[in-house]
């Protein structure tokens, strides 16, 4: 297919730094991984992820149902829980790491360093409070020497930079529109300045236009904070819209790594191109380019590539050696075995 047909974030290139610039990353993760221990067998949900964003890119993470997308937004919070375990990585949020922090220093991160907006964040709003008490309840313990009326003042203030009236303030959830809602949980999230902003599925369950007036919200307010997201979800085309950078997720492995446009112009993993190809376009009208196969149980993992099954450019390595990640020449990170010999 015509990759190129994809529209793509317009400012993706120009988000990226050039090459002489140097910009310390706000985030690096490295070597996460999470098993969750059940009655069944091991889950291995996150298996040796890792990446780096810049402040102000944004991060558009894909994969199927089950891939570990969730995990790994919980695993950044240190938010896992039972029958879950963080067995090993380091998340590296403006030089400090998440996970040596002790569970005090962790609860004072969550928001001032990381915040994260769940999936279905907007449906979780208290009903019977109000949409001010509930910004102020969640910063409330952040800032024990802020007065009530400057925290009051602060809410106010993210409120409208999610472009929500003031009034909204003394609301409850029933009075506002899903799209509101979701804009009021991204306030929440911004309330203390985060470096890092994780948002799970911000825009499922809403229509189109407001789909696409929360991905602006998102951005607006990224800007403002000069903030690192990252963007879960499974809408490969709204995500080409909005992202810088693409991480694909399959069975607990990130198994592709780039920016946008080379995601969309020249997939390296099978499965990236794959997903990719799945996308309805101009030229493929009309045709629906499934991806064969389902995606493996993570108790019964396949050998070797866990995609190797469902792969059309499978090879005899593939079956029984796992690939390990690598970084290419221009940076992007791939893990198969048809570029073992590069990078
Ligand atoms: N509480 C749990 N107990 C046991 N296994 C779990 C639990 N939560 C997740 N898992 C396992 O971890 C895997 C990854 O789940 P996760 O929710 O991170 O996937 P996801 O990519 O976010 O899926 P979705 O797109 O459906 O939200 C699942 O396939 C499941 O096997």
């Amino acid at each position: 297919m015509n990759y190129a047909n994809l529209s793509v974030a317009p400012g993706a290139r120009a988000a990226m730094p050039p090459l002489a610039a140097k910009v310390e990353p706000v985030l690096r993760v490295s070597g996460l991984e999470v098993t969750y221990y059940t009655d069944a067998g091991r889950a291995k949900a996150l298996d040796n992820v890792g990446f780096t964003l810049n402040p102000g890119e944004k991060l558009g993470m894909v994969g199927e149902s089950g891939s570990g997308k969730s995990t790994m937004a919980l695993a950044m919070m240190r938010m896992i829980k039972a029958p879950g375990r963080i067995e090993a990585g380091s998340v590296v949020v403006g030089g400090t790491d998440l996970m040596a922090l002790d569970s005090e220093g962790m609860r004072k991160a969550r928001l001032s360093k990381i915040a994260y907006i769940p999936q279905g964040a907007m449906n979780s709003l208290n009903p019977v409070m109000r949409i001010g008490a509930q910004m102020m309840d969640a910063v409330k313990s952040h800032l024990p020497r802020e007065s009530r009326g400057a925290i009051e003042a602060r809410c106010r203030r993210a409120l409208q930079s999610v472009d929500l009236d003031p009034g909204v303030f003394r609301m409850h959830p029933h009075e506002l529109s899903g799209g509101m809602k979701q804009r009021v949980c991204i306030a929440i999230g911004i309330l203390l300045d985060p470096q890092v902003i994780i948002a799970d599925e911000p825009t499922s369950a809403l229509d189109v236009v407001t789909q696409r007036q929360v991905m602006e919200t998102i951005d607006n307010v990224k800007n403002a904070i000069n903030a690192a997201v990252i963007l879960i979800g499974h809408d490969m085309g709204l995500m080409a819209q909005f992202v810088d950078k693409v991480a694909v997720m399959y069975a607990g492995r990130l198994v592709e790594f780039s920016t946008v446009r080379e995601m969309f112009t020249s997939p390296k993993h099978p499965y990236a191109r794959a997903l990719i190809d799945s996308l309805p376009n101009l030229d493929n009208k009309g045709v629906f380019q499934g991806i064969p196969g389902l995606a493996p149980s993570l108790l019964r993992l396949p050998s070797g590539c866990a995609f190797h099954p469902r792969c059309s450019s499978v090879m005899d390595a593939c079956r029984s050696v796992r690939p390990e990640p690598r970084v290419l020449a221009s940076g992007r990170s791939v893990t198969c075995h048809l570029y073992d010999s590069e990078g």
